[in-house]
Order: structure tokens, then C-alpha cells, then sequence
């Protein structure tokens, strides 16, 4: 296809600033990053930059009058668990009805929608899952990113995919609204700080860049429908930290296992989770890094050295 214009939301967010980055790697396409905060911070990426607030439907139509996009990457959303819990009104409005509103506002201007969203939509009894799996959301957030997904499926828009994904991490620039786990946990390890981590979590981890990867190809092959693009490897949230622990040259012995339910009393996670990425592997020729050469990479751009260069 040729270089399209493409929006994003939610761009100073983990998520977001990755699929900006990725987009504006796209040679000839044209990139609006927008945020919430107009503040973008977003390193060696050469589009443009606005403010849009998304629950902001005056603002989100001139946005795509003025721009006009082909494709809108719609990032911007509430991700915290528990913070949905907290406020499920606010969390409704962010991830629910900006998102309707949004695929309405795309429907008029002829632009294709692509929105992220989650295994928690999922109950967590047998996952992997494939993209057909039966969704059985236990929280609030899970149930608001399903009803957005079937938003999108019920709008008038027919060009439009759901990309899912799961515990993302990566390297975000600037004031990112919240640690991702392989961060929180090298800050953690890293000042000596001993950290639980449930060890009944199921979860295939998925570096940002194979994400925002993931999802231009969708773009650029056309692709409407759902598609799981996540990391390839199925490992427990303590598996995993035991190897950034080893990818990051930092203490092992610091990290204890522990439930999730003793972690996280407030909203249950989904235990057998993760997602089975076959579809977008043979639909997309999606071929996401093996878990260590994330992690690799990861520390290149956090500048952190190798572990043996520092012995
Ligand atoms: N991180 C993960 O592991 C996963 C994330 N996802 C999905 O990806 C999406 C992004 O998540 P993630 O990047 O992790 O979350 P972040 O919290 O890192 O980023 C979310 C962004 O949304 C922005 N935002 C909030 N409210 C508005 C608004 N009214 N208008 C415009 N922007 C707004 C925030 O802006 P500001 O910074 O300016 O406040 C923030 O930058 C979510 O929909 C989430 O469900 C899905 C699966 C896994
Ligand atoms: C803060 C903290 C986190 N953790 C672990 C638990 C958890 O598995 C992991 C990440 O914690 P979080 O609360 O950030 O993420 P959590 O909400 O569990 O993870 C999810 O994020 C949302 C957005 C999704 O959609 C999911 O796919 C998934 O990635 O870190 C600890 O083990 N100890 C801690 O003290």
C-alpha cells in the first residue's frame, strides 16, 4: 500500500510511544503523535506532535478533519488494573465510549481503526489463547477493553482490528505513566530491594517494538479482524523475572515467588493467560524476537551494559 497517514492516541504512553516510533519508520508515511499530555517525549521520532484528549469528541472530530488518516492506532487508555477498579466511571469513558466514539469519528472520515487490547479479557482457566477463544473477563478493566473490542465490531466501520497483547516492556522516553514489569523490576534488583512476584501468572511477554511490529503489519497488509500479537514464549511473571535477573546482571537471589492473590487482593489477575500467536505468524509473517534477545535489546537502549563487560 502506499505511505498512509496515521494517527495515534495515547502516544506519551508504553504502548503508544512504540507504534509512534514504529509508524514513523514507515518511509513516506505521514505520523501524527498525539497525547494527553501535550508534553510528548517521544526520542528520534521525526513526525508531528499534538495534544488530543480522546473523551473529547469536539476535539477528537477536528483532529481527524485537520489530519484526515488513513489509519488510527488508538492507544490511549486506562491500563492500570486496579485503577479501573478504583474508578470504574472514568475507566468506562476512557476505554469504553472514547473508543465508540472514536470508531464512529472513523466510520465518517473513511480512516481504518486499530485498537490494542488484552489477554484479560480472558478468565485465565486455559490460556494460551488462539484469537477464537471465548472471552470471560474477571475485572473491570478486562470487561471494558472486551466491550470495546465488540464496539468496534459493532460500528459501521468495516476496516478495523483488534490487536492483542500482554505484559509489554520496553524502553518508553520521558514521564511514562507507570512501570512496565521488566523496568519495575531492574529498578527493584538494581538498588538491592528483594521483590515477590507471583509465581501462578501465566503470560507470553511481548517487547514493545515486536508489538508496534506486530500491528503496522496488520496496516500495511490490510487486515481486518483480530489478531494475537504477543511474545512466543509462555512463562510464569517469576520465570520471567529470573531471566531479566540474568539478561540484566542483577541479583537472583532477591526475587521470591508468591501468589497473586497475595499480590493483587484488590482485582485477580487471569493465572493461565498469554496468547497463541499463530495467526499472526502465518496472516503476518509476524515474527516476534526470542525472549533473550528482547531483553538483549532492552538493555542496549536502557544503556545498561552487559553483564559479563561489567566482571
Ligand atoms: N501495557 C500492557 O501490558 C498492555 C496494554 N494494553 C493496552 O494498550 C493500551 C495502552 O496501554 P499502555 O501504553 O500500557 O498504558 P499507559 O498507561 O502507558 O499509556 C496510556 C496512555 O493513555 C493516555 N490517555 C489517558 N487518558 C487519555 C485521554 N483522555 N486522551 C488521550 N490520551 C489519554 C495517557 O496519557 P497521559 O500520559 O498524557 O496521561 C497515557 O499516555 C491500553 O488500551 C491497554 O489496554 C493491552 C495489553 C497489554
Ligand atoms: C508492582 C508489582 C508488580 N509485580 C508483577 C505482577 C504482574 O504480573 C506484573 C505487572 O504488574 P502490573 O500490575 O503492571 O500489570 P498487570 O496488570 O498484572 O498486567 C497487565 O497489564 C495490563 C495493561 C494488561 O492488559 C495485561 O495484559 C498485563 O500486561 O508485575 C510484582 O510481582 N510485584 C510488584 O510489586
Amino acid at each position: 500500500m502506499l505511505p498512509p497517514r496515521i494517527l495515534v492516541t495515547g502516544a506519551n504512553g508504553l504502548v503508544g510511544q512504540a507504534l509512534a516510533r514504529a509508524a514513523g519508520r514507515w518511509r513516506g508515511a505521514d505520523v501524527l503523535a498525539t497525547g494527553r499530555r501535550p508534553a510528548l517525549a517521544l526520542g528520534g521520532f521525526a513526525g508531528g506532535t499534538a495534544a488530543l484528549d480522546v473523551t473529547d469528541a469536539d476535539a477528537v472530530e477536528r483532529a481527524l478533519q485537520d489530519f484526515a488518516p488513513d489509519v488510527v492506532l488508538h492507544a490511549a487508555g486506562l491500563a492500570q488494573v486496579e485503577a479501573c477498579e478504583a474508578d470504574r466511571e472514568a475507566c468506562w469513558a476512557l476505554n469504553v465510549e472514547a473508543t465508540t466514539a472514536l470508531a464512529a469519528a472513523c466510520h465518517r472520515h473513511g480512516a481504518r481503526l486499530v485498537l490494542p487490547s488484552t489477554d484479560f479479557v480472558f478468565d485465565g482457566e486455559r490460556g494460551p489463547y488462539a484469537e477464537d477463544a471465548r472471552p470471560a473477563p474477571l475485572t473491570h478493566y478486562g470487561r471494558t477493553k472486551l466491550a470495546a473490542e465488540n464496539a468496534l465490531k459493532a460500528s459501521r466501520l468495516t476496516r478495523w482490528a483488534v490487536a492483542r497483547t500482554t505484559l509489554v516492556f520496553g524502553a518508553p522516553t520521558g514521564p511514562a505513566p507507570r512501570l512496565d514489569f521488566v523496568r519495575w523490576l531492574v529498578r527493584e534488583l538494581g538498588a538491592g530491594r528483594p521483590v515477590r512476584v507471583p509465581s501462578d501468572q501465566v503470560r507470553t511477554p511481548t517487547y514493545d517494538e515486536d508489538f508496534a511490529d506486530g500491528v503496522l503489519r496488520i496496516v500495511r497488509f490490510g487486515k481486518s479482524g483480530t489478531f494475537h500479537v504477543a511474545g512466543r514464549e509462555v512463562l510464569t511473571t517469576y520465570a520471567l523475572a529470573l531471566r531479566v535477573a540474568e539478561a540484566f546482571g542483577l541479583d537472583a537471589g532477591l526475587v521470591s515467588p508468591t501468589t497473586t492473590t497475595a499480590l493483587h487482593p484488590g482485582a485477580p489477575r487471569p493465572l493461565k493467560a498469554g496468547l497463541l500467536i499463530l495467526r499472526a505468524e502465518t496472516e503476518l509473517g509476524y515474527r516476534p524476537r526470542p525472549l533473550d534477545a528482547a531483553l538483549a535489546d532492552l538493555r542496549g537502549r536502557l544503556g545498561v551494559p552487559r553483564p559479563s563487560a561489567r566482571r
